[in-house]
């Protein structure tokens, strides 16, 4: 009999700052990203396949998304966290299926979901027992703003912030950043280290992330308007401004500390909700990536579509989310036609 370990891994879909809470806030919603992960005995006979490591896709981004397993993004954060642990390359034979419900480039945490399941995948294929701090704080060395990773590995409402690092920690080129696609992790690197050439692998330093659950209230529904375009998350970081003015630094401090209480609140109050998402740190800067934000936010108001409670970016764009209790099939068509 051929003895097989088969290990599930699947992480939710997230919509990150909600208004005001840019790098800050994240909640998981219903799409999710699975890997089911069969690790064969060493004697299998692969008669179906032609590499020791097979990686297979379906679902959003089957038809073009990598798949050497040296550039894939899930894959590779893996091979960082093996390597990180001194284990230089997946145990083998290994089939990876990969089904992804979260369609790329969206504001829905795509590049989060894969991340936070390379960094599982890592976990479970070196048998590294992380604890799950631990695992954030391997996520966040791949994707630094800790909102969509934290949400994702944690689930439900989350509010999160990264200790400040020093430079040396974070600069290694080795380090597969999630927005900066093409660099590949070098699977040679322990002959490297041999040779007294390598690319270092510095420690992942401990406790980079810190968070807490926040409530959210039953009643509240997040409905999302996906748009049939991309906009890299990468582009739309690059589009905002390198300092801000106080006075809108403290408009959205003042509005994200009322609002993780006010989507806390039951039943929800739709004039706090809607004007505690406002929000002019990154929206702002962000309006002519997506034609049709700037009508959105100003007119779909609590006061045309009730049963709103607010409405903002979904994560870097282009998807809307709106938050409303009811009259949801209203709501998104109203969007939908902008
Ligand atoms: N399941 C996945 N498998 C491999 N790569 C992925 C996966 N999901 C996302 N990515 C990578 O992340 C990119 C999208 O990341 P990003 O621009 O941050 O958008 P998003 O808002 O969807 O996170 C994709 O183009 C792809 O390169
Ligand atoms: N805070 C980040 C969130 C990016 O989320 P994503 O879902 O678009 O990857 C940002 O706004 O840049």
């Amino acid at each position: 009999m051929v003895h097989q370990k088969r290990i599930q891994i699947r992480v939710p879909s997230s919509s990150s700052n909600i208004g005001p809470g840019f790098d800050v806030l994240g909640v998981t919603l219903s799409l999710y990203l699975t890997l089911t992960i069969d690790i064969l005995p060493k004697h299998h006979e692969l008669s179906n396949y032609n590499k020791d490591i097979t990686l297979t896709y379906s679902g959003e981004g089957s038809s073009h998304v990598p798949s050497s397993i040296h550039q894939n993004l899930i894959t590779k954060t893996a091979l960082y966290v093996l390597a990180s642990n001194d284990i230089h390359g997946f145990p083998s034979p290994m089939i990876i299926h990969v089904n992804n419900e979260i369609p790329f480039g969206r504001g829905l945490g795509s590049s989060g979901a894969a991340v936070v399941a390379g960094v599982m995948l890592g976990n479970v294929a070196g048998e590294l027992g992380l604890t799950k701090d631990r695992l954030l704080d391997y996520c966040l060395m791949i994707e630094r703003h800790p909102d969509n990773v934290t949400a994702a590995l944690m689930g439900g409402f989350v509010a999160s912030y990264l200790r400040e690092l020093d430079p040396k920690d974070i600069e290694a080129p080795v380090i597969p950043h999630s927005e900066t696609l093409e660099r590949e992790i070098p699977d040679n690197n322990e002959d490297k280290a041999k040779d007294g050439q390598e690319e270092l692998i510095p420690i992942v330093p401990k406790g980079i992330g810190h968070y807490i659950r926040l409530n959210w209230a039953k009643e509240i529904k997040a409905i999302t308007i996906v748009p049939q375009f991309e906009v890299a998350t990468a582009t739309a970081r690059d589009a905002l401004p390198p300092t801000y003015d106080r006075q809108d630094v403290v408009f959205n401090l003042q509005r994200l500390a009322v609002l993780t209480t006010a989507l806390s609140q039951s039943p929800p109050d739709a004039d706090l909700i809607f004007q505690a998402m406002q929000d002019k740190i990154h929206q702002p800067y962000r309006k002519h990536l997506i034609p049709g934000l700037s009508e959105i936010l100003s007119s779909v108001k609590p006061t045309s579509h009730p049963g709103l409670l607010g409405i903002c970016l979904s994560g870097a764009g282009p998807t809307i989310l709106a938050l409303a209790t009811n009259h949801f099939d209203k709501i998104s068509d109203t969007i939908t036609k902008y």
